[in-house]
């Protein structure tokens, strides 16, 4: 895709998470590569009212080099991309029920693979890391261990982060996180029948 075509996504997939209640006033951030390095969104812009010629440029090695102030979630956007190789693009939201998961003070998997589009999309299990403040640089390491399990992982006490071979793809999974989130929530007084390890191994050969 060209530059002006990736730009033109960014704002459009922006807009539709907003439109649809996956991202409120200024939360969340993008990103997606491009030939020169990234495009991001601007720190405190909101993602449905993003335009095309308000995006913040870095080169490939993160350096500012065009347009406003990009987010403050540089680190956690980079420390994804280094370590999935595959990523072309990375969405961070705060979504109402992964929100509400990250908040859950439990151990190991939060949600459950109860069904195959989750696995296919995001994968059998979604590592959480630690709470770190937004902006902090010292998610790096731990966010990196978290990211080579899986395209998506859960920030304690903040929202996901999910990596994606493509804008869509990565909109697209982080939907189904959501989604599959309020499915827990929905079960959580409930007897489930979760995926067996067949099912979900069938689903990722
Ligand atoms: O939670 C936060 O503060 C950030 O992670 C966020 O979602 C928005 O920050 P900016 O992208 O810098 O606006
Ligand atoms: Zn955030």
């Amino acid at each position: 895709m060209s530059d002006s075509e990736l730009r033109r996504q960014l704002v459009e997939i922006g807009a539709s998470l907003f439109d649809r209640g996956f991202s409120v006033g200024s939360a969340g951030n993008l990103s997606v590569r491009t030939a020169d390095g990234f495009l991001m969104t601007p720190t405190n812009s909101s993602l449905g009212r993003l335009s095309v010629d308000e995006l913040a440029e870095l080169d490939h090695r993160w350096r500012h080099v065009g347009g406003p102030r990009p987010s403050k979630e540089v680190v956690m956007h980079r420390a994804v991309y280094e370590t999935r190789p595959e990523a072309q693009a990375v969405v961070h939201l705060h979504s109402t029920y992964v929100t509400a998961v990250s908040c859950l003070a439990e151990d190991g998997p939060t949600i459950p693979a109860l069904t195959p589009y989750f696995v296919m999309r995001v994968g059998r299990e979604v590592p959480t890391v630690p709470y770190y403040r937004p902006g902090s640089a010292e998610v790096d390491a731990e966010l990196r261990a978290a990211a080579a399990q899986g395209p998506a992982v859960i920030l304690a006490n903040h929202g996901s982060i999910v990596a994606g071979e493509t804008l869509e793809s990565a909109s697209n999974a982080a939907e189904e996180l959501e989604v599959s989130a309020q499915l827990a929530f929905l079960l959580r007084d409930r007897q489930v029948r979760p995926l067996t390890e067949d099912q979900i191994q069938e689903l990722l050969d």
